[in-house]
């Protein structure tokens, strides 16, 4: 399957059962930048075929979104003199290519980037749209670029290779698809069997991944609607910053939809709750950081949505009619309350 992301440089995300064999780089001088977590047979398959003059191995996962590990790499191909015609290419999760994206965008003021996920949160989202970036102590991809891939490669049989657990992580952002703006992803997360063996796996890959291509075909640098790929987010990003990155994204993105569906019915939207009560129970977080709101509240208040009238945040009207706002403190920590019980409830 094949999805077009349109903009001023459009390119195509390729959706396959073995699409890392079809990966191909324009560039004659290649940076290979992989998560070393990923299976050693995937790597070899992208090494064979790109033949990169220069590989670093990240370290797994978030540990690479660091301003230490971007002036590493950088130093690496500045010693290796790689020049402004060469390509990075991203080879992991969200971690590594949102790494990459943002090592691509900064050296030598910029040079060609592409994207191979191999996470399904990788695959439906992170290595499209061409938010990169690292973390601060102060919060989540504080610091950062939009710059977009030439060219993404969504592998799906990669996904079999996955912890259950970092699978389901993934599944947060396809949920949050369906909550925004195409709810039979909704049906297809919680409704049994999604998992790297479900029948329907490429289909919904290539459906969610729509979703994301059409919002940052419109909307790059998130002027307006992109803001709505953030649903979720503002509560999600605060838990991770206050475990210092710990939680796992996609973690804190499932938690992060029940508050902010618990925030938008009360403040007059639909009650989709019990919606994204399902995907908790499909989900199974693993853990919940021992905190108090005054502990997530200064992140909150740093989120970057936030304009000089103070923080906005992602609600909705009803499913698939999502709408930005200021709301009120008040509001904000009563669903927050509502919502710390219900979890701490879930996760004993
Ligand atoms: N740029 C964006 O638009 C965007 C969107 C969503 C999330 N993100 C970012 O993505 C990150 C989360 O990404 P993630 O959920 O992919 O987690 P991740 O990148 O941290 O990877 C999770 C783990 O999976 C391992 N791994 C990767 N591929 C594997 C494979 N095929 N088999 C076995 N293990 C494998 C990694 O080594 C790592 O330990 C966060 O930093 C988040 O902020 C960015
Ligand atoms: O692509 C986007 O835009 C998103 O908001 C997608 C999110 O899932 C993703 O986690 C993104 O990195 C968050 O961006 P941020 O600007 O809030 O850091
Ligand atoms: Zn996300």
């Amino acid at each position: 399957m094949r999805i077009d992301v349109g903009g001023a440089a459009p390119y195509a995300v390729s959706v396959r059962s073995g699409a890392l064999q079809d990966v191909a780089v324009s560039e004659r001088r290649r940076a290979l930048l992989f998560d070393e977590g990923v299976p050693r047979p995937f790597v070899d398959e992208v090494r064979s075929r790109l033949q990169p003059e220069v590989e670093v191995a990240l370290p797994r996962g978030e540990a690479c979104k660091t301003l230490t590990v971007f002036a590493e790499v950088l130093s690496t191909l500045a010693r290796a003199a790689l020049p402004r015609d060469a390509a990075v290419i991203g080879l992991g999760g969200g971690a590594a290519t949102d790494l990459a994206g943002f090592v691509a965008s900064a050296y030598l003021r910029g040079v060609a980037f592409y994207t191979l996920p191999t996470t399904l949160l990788g695959q439906v989202d992170a290595a499209v749209g061409g938010k990169t970036g690292v973390n601060l102590p102060e919060g989540k991809n504080l610091v950062g670029a939009f710059w977009p891939p030439k060219g993404v490669w969504c592998d799906t049989a990669t996904l079999a290779a996955l912890p259950s657990a970092t699978f389901r992580e993934g599944a947060a952002e396809v949920f949050k698809h369906g909550l925004i703006a195409d709810p039979v992803l909704c049906d297809d997360v919680v409704s049994g069997g999604f998992g790297p063996h479900a029948a329907h796996l490429e289909e919904i890959v290539g459906r969610a991944v729509k979703v994301k291509a059409d919002v940052v075909t419109r909307d790059l640098t998130e002027r307006g609607e992109r803001a709505h790929l953030n649903f979720g987010h503002t509560l999600a990003h605060a838990l991770e910053a206050v475990t210092g990155h710990a939680l796992p994204h996609g973690e804190a993105v499932g938690y992060g939809l029940h508050f902010a569906a618990l925030l938008s019915r009360r403040l007059g939207g639909e009650d989709v709750s019990k919606l994204t009560e399902r995907f908790l129970a499909y989900q199974r977080p693993r853990s919940l950081p021992d905190f108090a709101w005054q502990d997530v509240a200064p992140f909150v208040a740093r989120d970057k949505k936030a304009d000089s009238r103070g923080v906005r945040f992602v609600l909705l009207e009803k499913l698939a009619r999502p709408y930005v706002a200021h709301v009120d403190e008040a509001d904000v920590r009563v669903a927050f309350d509502e919502w710390h019980a219900f979890v701490r409830g879930m996760v004993k």
